[in-house]
């Protein structure tokens, strides 16, 4: 697995997935498999594009499930072929949509793999729909745990914070629960 920071990674094709991924939990893991299917089918690598800290974690002090360097770990336990890490600070965070789109072109991304709330941009201004006019986009129907909901790392945070350790495990899909940050 190759790893990148963000604006210098360029490939004639490839398949991608991108985002946060705080944990790498089990949806994340069903994402990142399906873009792998689709890679290994059309011949190309996969990419991950993911942001350091997570955009949660930064603006909103969230609890980190993974430092970046056990994120990379998971991602390459995936089979993912190439990482692209961007520094995610308040310079990056005011870059505008058309910007980060410029950024992807460089990818040559056949198609994007995302989850229904993908968003992206300066106040979280792009979604899929503003996505897809640069890119075939796919979305990929949520994963549920056992009670129905869906599985977020907001959701393993929230069980951590209860120490409810097993349940968090159970959704991270991972052996080892990162101790709380
Ligand atoms: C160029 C860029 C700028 C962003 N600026 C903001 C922002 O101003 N506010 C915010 O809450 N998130 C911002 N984000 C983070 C996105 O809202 C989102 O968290 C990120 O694209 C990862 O998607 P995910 O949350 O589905 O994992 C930005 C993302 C990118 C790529
Ligand atoms: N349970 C899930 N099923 C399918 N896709 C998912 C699931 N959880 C997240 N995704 C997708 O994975 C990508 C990265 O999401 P992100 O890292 O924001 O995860 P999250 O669990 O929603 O995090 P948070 O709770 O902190 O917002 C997004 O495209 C998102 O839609």
């Amino acid at each position: 697995m190759r790893v990148h920071t963000a604006g210098t990674c360029k490939l004639s094709a490839s398949v991608m997935t991108i985002g946060a991924l705080d944990g790498v939990h089990r949806g994340h893991q069903a994402l990142i498999c399906q873009a792998r299917k689709r890679a290994l089918v059309l011949g190309v690598p996969l990419v991950v594009y993911t942001f350091d800290p997570p955009p949660r974690v930064f603006f909103q002090q969230a609890m980190q499930l993974t430092t970046i360097e056990e994120k990379l770990h998971r991602l390459e336990h995936l089979s993912v072929d190439h990482v692209v890490v961007a520094g995610f600070d308040a310079e990056y965070s005011t870059r505008e949509g058309s910007s980060f789109l410029r950024e992807l072109r460089d990818l040559h991304p056949l198609e994007i793999w995302v989850g229904h709330d993908f968003r992206f941009g300066s106040n979280r201004g792009g979604d899929i729909s503003t996505l897809r006019e640069s890119f075939p986009v796919n979305v990929l129907d949520s994963i549920l745990c056992s009670s129905g909901e869906i599985i977020s790392s907001s959701r393993i945070r929230a069980l951590l914070m209860q120490d409810r350790h097993l349940q968090a495990e159970q959704l991270l899909g991972w052996q080892t629960v990162q101790a709380k940050g």
